[in-house]
């Protein structure tokens, strides 16, 4: 993609403050949490490690590590209350409106009296989210109340044993393990920067993550792994996919899982979940999806220089591991509520209130007409 000349809109190219967490696209194509590179960090940390890392500040040493999943494990009950709330909604509502919908409750039933509370919050938001979206998913769906305390190593198969009430594969454990790391943290993201500016007016966590959820949703952003899949589903084989790229770029049609805000060349993050896409495939003799994406990749680059970003062979990874298609951005929010919360800490740390100023293009007098007088 060209480098294009930065104008105002999106604020994009404009530094909006300062962050210990997390570098993008800075060597061109990389991405570092607290400085270590994702590649890295997706080859051998465990996700709970880079939570740990976001939220706490360092990497835990073994007993650390060992305490602080032990205290998520403790962590992943729900309140009645919050289960009522959550059978009261139906099954065809958004999932994402279900966990802006359950991070909100929660903040009623456990809200954050002071800052202090910041990291346990933060925790029980980790813990909890995973629950929060399988036991409306498994109530809506199944018409069952699902037990939601197991006892799984990880958020990442905690999260895949409640969808489908058996322990997930190593294979499966993993690419979630993987998947829950690529997305955990983006710098001055849209959804972030929702949660900073929150932050900034001294509101609470819950506040924060749940206006970052409602960012998260739209299609433009996280929201686009699922419109990625909804679109290569379509497809039965590279040919017929290649015709309707071809077609869609001709009509301008954005294209979901293209493109960034930020990075230029690659998205780092997309060579790595493309890798355990490819292995989920030969897991599964999937013949058709994989190439269909490939060949997406491909003509995308040739027409258009556009790449992947995280989220287009996220699409096919989730739908190998037979995850609904609906719960794919819900995933993203599990992760990245660990990046949200360590920029509400980053905030409150050093605070001024976020209140940019507007180029008014209205109008220069306007003369107050009667309300029977007017058109
Ligand atoms: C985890 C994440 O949130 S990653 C992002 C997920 N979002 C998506 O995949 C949605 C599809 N992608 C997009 O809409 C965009 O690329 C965004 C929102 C990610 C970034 O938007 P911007 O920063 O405005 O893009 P940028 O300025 O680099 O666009 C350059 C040109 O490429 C075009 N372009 C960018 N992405 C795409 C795309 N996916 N399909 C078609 N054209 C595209 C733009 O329309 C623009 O054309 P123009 O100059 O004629 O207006
Ligand atoms: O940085 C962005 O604009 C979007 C993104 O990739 C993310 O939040 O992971």
């Amino acid at each position: 993609m060209a480098d294009k000349p930065s104008s105002g809109a999106g604020l994009r190219g404009q530094s909006a403050g300062t962050t210990a967490l997390c570098t993008v696209g800075k060597t061109g194509s990389g991405l570092t949490y607290r400085g270590f590179d994702v590649k890295e960090l997706a080859e051998k940390a465990k996700f709970e490690e880079v939570a740990y890392l976001l939220l706490k500040g360092k990497l835990p040493n073994q007993a650390e590590l060992d305490a602080y999943i032990t205290k998520l494990k403790g962590l992943r009950g729900l309140p009645q209350a919050l289960k009522t709330v959550l059978e009261q909604i139906p099954r065809d509502a958004h999932p994402m409106d279900v966990m802006r919908t359950g991070a909100s409750m929660l903040g009623n039933l456990e809200t954050e009296e002071s800052f202090d509370q910041q990291q346990d919050v933060s925790d029980r938001l980790l813990a909890a989210l995973p629950s929060i979206i399988c036991y409306w998913y498994r109530f809506s769906h199944d018409g069952v109340r699902i037990e939601t305390e197991t006892d799984d190593a990880s958020v990442g198969g905690h999260f895949l044993h409640l969808l489908r009430d058996e322990p997930a594969s190593e294979l499966h454990a993993r690419v979630m393990n993987v998947s829950l790391i690529l997305y955990a943290e983006h710098e001055f993201n849209a959804s972030t920067f929702t949660a900073r500016v929150c932050a900034s007016t001294l509101s609470d966590m819950h506040s924060c993550v749940t206006g970052a959820i409602g960012s998260l949703r739209g299609p433009l952003h996280g929201g686009a792994n699922e419109a990625a899949m909804a679109m290569i589903e379509n497809w039965t084989s590279p040919d017929e996919a290649e015709r309707e790229i071809m077609g869609m770029l001709e009509r301008k049609d954005k294209i979901m899982g293209f493109g960034h805000a930020i990075y230029r060349e690659s998205d780092p993050r997309n060579a790595i979940i493309k890798h355990w896409s490819q292995k989920l495939a030969q897991d599964v003799g999937d013949s058709v999806l994989y190439p269909v994406s490939e060949r997406v990749e491909a003509v995308m680059w040739r027409e258009k220089k556009l790449f992947c970003n995280a989220d287009f062979f996220h699409a096919s990874a989730y739908y190998f591991m037979d995850i609904p298609t609906k719960l794919f951005t819900p995933i993203f929010v599990c992760s990245r509520v660990t990046g949200w919360c360590a920029h509400v800490f980053e905030q409150r740390a050093n605070n001024r209130i976020i209140r940019p100023s507007a180029d008014y293009v209205g109008p220069e007098k306007s003369e107050w007409v009667p309300i029977e007088e007017r058109d």
